[in-house]
């Protein structure tokens, strides 16, 4: 298949483009200035051009502490143009696969979010990403919203690079311990989105493949749990890594933004639906580690 990417060189758009080949499909990843999805006219010119038989996005505006302060240029990227983007793939009748997040909900229930509990952005971010997966769903029906967590990997920025580069620096670090989730990792999510492609190129609009997915790895763990085991596994490689990883709770660590205190995904829905199964995050640190720190 012919598939867009939007978005070149954020972390899970560079996964993309190495992963999606591999199936021969042919891959072209547009990102600024050729399409900008904050200037409509070139999110229509460039689908023309590539022509795709399928579009994955995997472009936002993802500065999530920076939103408070950029309301319209984040819900111009996430809402406006991903609205704009999946009009244009329902004109062209090609399937839309839109990347989203956990932080459109509030983090107050107690258990693993579902695809239909309700929503309830804390932040800007998460206001501007809500209102893009309702503007994609409303503009095309053939689109899968695929909401994922605390994406990390080799590719960009990301906590996972956060903690190695801060871990080498000091010998104590605060993390904290009251945020419940699980990291995503972005082969992890290439390899989901490549395995659901093919049958989204067939079914037809009212299909139960399309609709909101949610998808992120396994077991669930805290912001803290993550980079103790990030720590674990880069100490056992030789990496220098801090004396001590404190537990803090959210009030410790001020930000501008608010996040949720449970982002924990049931992914229950993908499993059933499309047969793919959350992946174990700590094996994928494992795979991300060794070409990370062998990269030195
Ligand atoms: N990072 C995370 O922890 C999580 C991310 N997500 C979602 O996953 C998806 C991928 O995120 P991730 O790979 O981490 O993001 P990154 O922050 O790594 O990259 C964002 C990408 O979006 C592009 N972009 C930003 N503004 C525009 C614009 N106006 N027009 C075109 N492209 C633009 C960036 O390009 P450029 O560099 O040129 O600005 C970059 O390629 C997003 O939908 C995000 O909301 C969901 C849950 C967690
Ligand atoms: C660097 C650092 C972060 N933290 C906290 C802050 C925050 O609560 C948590 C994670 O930090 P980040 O800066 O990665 O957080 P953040 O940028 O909010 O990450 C989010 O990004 C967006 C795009 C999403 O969609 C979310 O799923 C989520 O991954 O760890 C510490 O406690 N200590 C530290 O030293
Ligand atoms: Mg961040």
């Amino acid at each position: 298949m012919r598939i867009l990417i939007v978005g070149r060189s954020g972390q899970l758009a560079q996964e993309l483009a190495a992963r999606l080949p591999r199936d021969g499909h042919q891959v072209t990843a547009l990102g600024q200035p050729e399409l900008d999805l904050a200037r409509p006219e070139t999110i229509a010119r460039a689908v023309e051009q590539v022509a795709p038989e399928a579009i994955v996005n995997a472009a936002a505006y993802t500065a999530v502490d920076r939103a408070e302060d950029e309301r319209d240029a984040a819900f111009a990227v996430n809402e406006t143009g991903s609205g704009l983007l999946a009009q244009e793939a329902a004109g062209r009748g090609v399937p839309l696969v839109h990347v989203s997040t956990d932080y459109v909900f509030d983090g107050t229930k107690d258990g693993p979010y579902a695809e239909d509990d309700v929503t309830g952005p804390q932040g800007v971010y998460g206001a501007s990403k809500l209102a893009g997966e309702q503007a994609v769903l409303a503009a095309h029906p053939r689109s899968v919203v695929l909401r994922t967590a605390w994406v990390c990997g080799a590719h960009g920025n990301n906590f996972l690079k956060t903690m190695l580069r801060l871990g080498a620096e000091r010998e104590k670090l605060s993390v904290v311990a009251d945020q419940h989730g699980a990291p995503t990792f972005t082969a992890d999510i290439a390899e989901a989105i490549a395995r659901m492609l093919p049958g989204l190129a067939a079914a037809p609009a009212g299909d139960a493949r399309f609709g909101v997915f949610h998808y992120s790895g396994l077991p669930f763990t805290t912001w803290h749990g993550f980079a103790t085991e990030i720590f674990r596994q880069a100490a056992g490689r030789g990496a220098k890594v801090p004396g001590e990883v404190a537990a803090i709770t959210t009030d410790q660590y001020p930000t501008k933004a608010k996040r949720p205190a449970n982002s924990r995904l049931d992914c229950t829905r993908i499993t059933a639906v499309h047969g793919i199964d959350p992946a174990d995050w700590r094996v994928s640190l494992s795979t991300a580690l060794d070409g990370l720190l062998s990269r030195g």
